[in-house]
């Protein structure tokens, strides 16, 4: 197998847990012996024992091991160490007659240590609970005590429906022993199997509170490496039971439900590529419920796996009365294997034989070709079930049951993309939405200038700073915004920097979307950038394996701006080549006919939610050139969304030299633009606005925050704060 950085896992006799192959190190050791333990380091690694068999010959250690280094820790009761991708960590809940209570906090304490690290997404857990059937003093079954505690907690966080894969199972003693994977990045797909029932929709008979977690998880991480943890699979199909009573027929179901969750058609319709088999799996765990069946199950599970794989029988009780057997598995990843069928760098770029303004002047650099070739082997940003999500919400749009705010900074600063900033510039972006979305009585998509805006196109290709001519500041993809010559020299390796921040800020997204991706009008947020540097999108072009389309994998929401929009140049091919839904800027000097030929490039299939225009052309042009446009493009039949950007056509300039907008002519623009579109029979999508997600003096006029110090702190044009954006939507709509 190729070396990878994904912890892998094997099992061990319980007397040689620490002999490791050279350059593996112990990220974490769960002992299956003849008592328990709580968890500890004292070892140099986190390590539990868990109280499940009968004999000590019988035990066995569950050791997962990395390739890099790793730092152990304590947490309370809990022990972890991590290896900059990964994290192991365990706890115990010691035997107690309050497991909701006792559950919540332990479960409070895994969120806070995950959070703290950085480990934010749950990979892979396991809970081993003794008396699991039996009921607690409160009366409560022990299971659902603890699904109860849990639930409190993932409703408290707004997890409730996208668990990882998850294993419940009965232990001999010592309350409960958990222990869990968590990652930092990577790319992470919770699987359904559409034979049985989500957990989290089972009918409340079988718990108090839903049990909550996928049946598979499946994780890339960054350096290509997947697996596919397999949650505890039993003899379930829909929410029912089935072969009560009949160890084999249940055996056999459960083997049949894994290995439809991980085969081909189940995999792809979750944008995973290849299937697999019962025959990859190779850590496998076979929970018994009763000792005397387990010769049985061995017999049939010996034919069900390949012989390389590692099975284990425990005897167990499992979470409902009437099952026998419950098995999970891991299927290791190859990155040779993933390699083939991830969304790779496409083998033709037409557009590279067309013009291309605004690009920077970076060829010559000697980091220049090592920044493309990493780019055309990173990962994809967006996947395209995101990019059909979009699709459906702005095809809402178009027909009028729906609005868009699209908004966020000019230029996005590398400096501004951290977790704490990126809420800020969310959480702002959602009470703007929400409040557009009470006056237009509709819902409302939120689109952020955000996870990719990092390039600047410009009026002018140099400026003077204090007597000396600098090459512009371009974006903090290209260069620096200090006035200095070193500063303003472009340099490729920013490109790397805004595709890793890009991930970040991805991620921080997808979180606040929080799986209502499958909504009548995907709410969001998703991201958009200008398609602006061409040795950064085009590496980022990518095929989806599933249909064969191809998708820019950067943002969602790629548009082309005022100054490369131009018929016959690659920006507007390489957008063409894309099933992204796309956007142009439609200037003062747009005329129907140009209009027209953007349309028909972009949009051939016309296709509702595919093409969005904004129009940005000042509050005095927008009267006389908008018109003849939207009557061309209706008469053409595309069903486009149309977008207010009054930003753009309404930018000044001070004495100073500084840069600015009033609030006045940008409701102008956008009351302008408003009758206009609903004069000619058209619905308004919404708008496009450049804001700051903290206070500042930038434009002026409305609830301006007054106060001469704020200053004018954009990177680029001047941004409303968000007082003055709601004020020009209260103005507007
Ligand atoms: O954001 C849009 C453009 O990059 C910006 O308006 C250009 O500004 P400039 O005219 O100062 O170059
Ligand atoms: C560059 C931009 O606008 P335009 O292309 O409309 O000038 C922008 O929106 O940042
Ligand atoms: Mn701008």
């Amino acid at each position: 197998m190729t070396s990878t950085h994904a912890p892998r896992p094997s099992f061990r006799n319980l007397k040689e847990v620490a002999q490791v192959a050279p350059g593996r190190h112990i990220l974490g050791v769960a002992n299956f012996t003849t008592g328990s333990a709580d968890p500890s380091v004292d070892e140099g690694y986190p390590s539990v024992a868990i109280h499940m068999t009968g004999s000590v010959e019988d035990g066995f250690a569950e050791v997962w091991t990395s390739d890099r280094p790793v730092r152990a820790g304590q947490a309370g009761s809990m022990s972890y160490a991590h290896d900059g991708e990964f994290l192991f960590c365990t706890g115990r809940i010691p035997e107690t007659a309050d497991y909701v209570e006792a559950t919540e906090a332990a479960y409070t304490e895994v969120l806070a240590l995950t959070g703290s690290l950085g480990y934010r997404q749950l990979v892979r857990i396991w809970h081993y609970i003794s008396r699991l059937n039996e009921e607690t003093a409160e009366g409560l079954e022990t299971y659902r005590a603890f699904c109860l505690g849990r639930a409190r907690v993932l409703e408290r966080y707004g997890m409730t429906d996208d668990m990882p894969a998850a294993t419940v199972i009965g232990s001999h003693g010592g309350g409960i022993v958990f222990y869990f994977l968590a990652s930092r990045g990577g790319t992470q797909i919770n699987v359904d199997n559409p034979r049985q029932v989500p957990p989290y929709h089972y009918p409340r008979r079988y718990g108090v509170k839903s049990p909550n977690f996928a049946r598979a998880t499946y994780v890339r991480s960054d350096d290509g490496a997947t697996q596919i943890y397999v949650s505890g699979t039993a003899s379930i199909l829909g929410h029912r039971t089935m072969n009560a009573g009949d160890v084999e027929g249940q055996c056999r179901l459960a083997l049949d439900n894994i290995a439809y969750l991980i085969g081909e058609g189940n995999l792809s319709a979750h944008g995973i590529q290849p299937g697999r088999t019962l025959d990859d799996l190779r850590t496998v765990k076979v929970y018994v419920r009763r000792r005397s069946d387990i010769e049985r199950v061995q017999r049939i599970c010996r034919t069900a796996f390949s012989r390389s794989a590692d099975v284990v029988f425990l005897h167990a009780d499992i979470c409902r009365h009437d099952l026998l057997v419950e098995i999970e598995g891991i299927v290791p990843g190859e990155r040779a294997v993933e390699r083939r069928s991830l969304p790779g760098p496409v083998a033709t770029q037409e557009w590279s034989a067309l013009p291309a303004a605004q690009q920077p002047d970076w060829h010559a650099h000697p980091a220049y070709e090592r920044v493309r070739s990493t780019l055309s082997a990173a990962p994809p940003l967006v996947s395209p079930d995101e990019l059909g999500a979009l699709r459906t919400a702005l095809a809402a749009v178009a027909a009028g049951s729906a609005r868009v705010l699209q908004m966020g900074d000019c230029a996005e600063s590398f400096y501004e993309s951290t977790p704490d900033q990126v809420a800020l510039k969310i959480a702002a972006m959602e009470r703007l939405a929400e409040r557009f979305a009470a006056r237009a009585g509709l819902p409302v998509v939120k689109i952020g200038r955000l996870g990719g805006q990092y390039a600047k196109p410009r009026s002018h290709a140099v400026e003077v700073v204090d007597g000396v001519e600098l090459p512009a500041f371009r974006g903090h993809m290209v260069n620096a915004e200090t006035p200095s010559a070193e500063a303003r020299r472009p340099h490729p390796a920013r490109m790397l920097w805004a595709y890793h921040l890009s991930d970040d800020v991805q991620r921080l997204l997808r979180t606040h979307r929080n799986g209502s991706a499958h909504a009548a009008v995907p709410p969001g947020p998703w991201s958009s950038h200008d398609a602006l540097v061409m040795d950064y999108i085009g590496p980022l072009v990518r095929n989806d394996p599933a249909t064969g389309a191809r998708f820019l994998a950067s943002t969602h929401f790629p548009w082309v701006g005022e100054r490369t929009g131009g018929i016959g140049e690659a920006h507007v091919l390489l957008l063409s080549l894309v099933s992204n839904p796309v956007a142009c800027k439609v200037g003062p000097r747009s005329t129907p006919e140009s209009v027209l030929a953007l349309c028909a490039l972009l949009d051939p299939e016309r296709e509702p939610g595919r093409l969005t225009l904004i129009a940005r052309m000042g509050r005095d042009a927008i009267g006389t050139v908008l018109p003849p446009i939207l009557r061309a493009v209706r008469a053409a039949r595309h069903p486009v969304v149309w977008l207010s950007d009054p930003m753009h056509g309404n930018t000044v300039r001070l004495p100073s030299g500084a840069k600015t907008r009033y609030l006045d002519d940008m409701v102008a623009e956008a009351a302008t633009f408003r009758n206009i579109v609903e004069g000619h029979g058209n619905h308004v999508g919404g708008l496009h606005l450049e804001t700051a997600a903290y206070d500042v003096a930038e434009c002026a006029g409305g609830p301006a925050p007054g106060d001469g110090e704020l200053g004018n702190p954009s990177l680029c044009d001047p941004r409303l704060t968000i007082a003055q954006a709601a004020a020009l939507i209260d103005r507007v709509f």
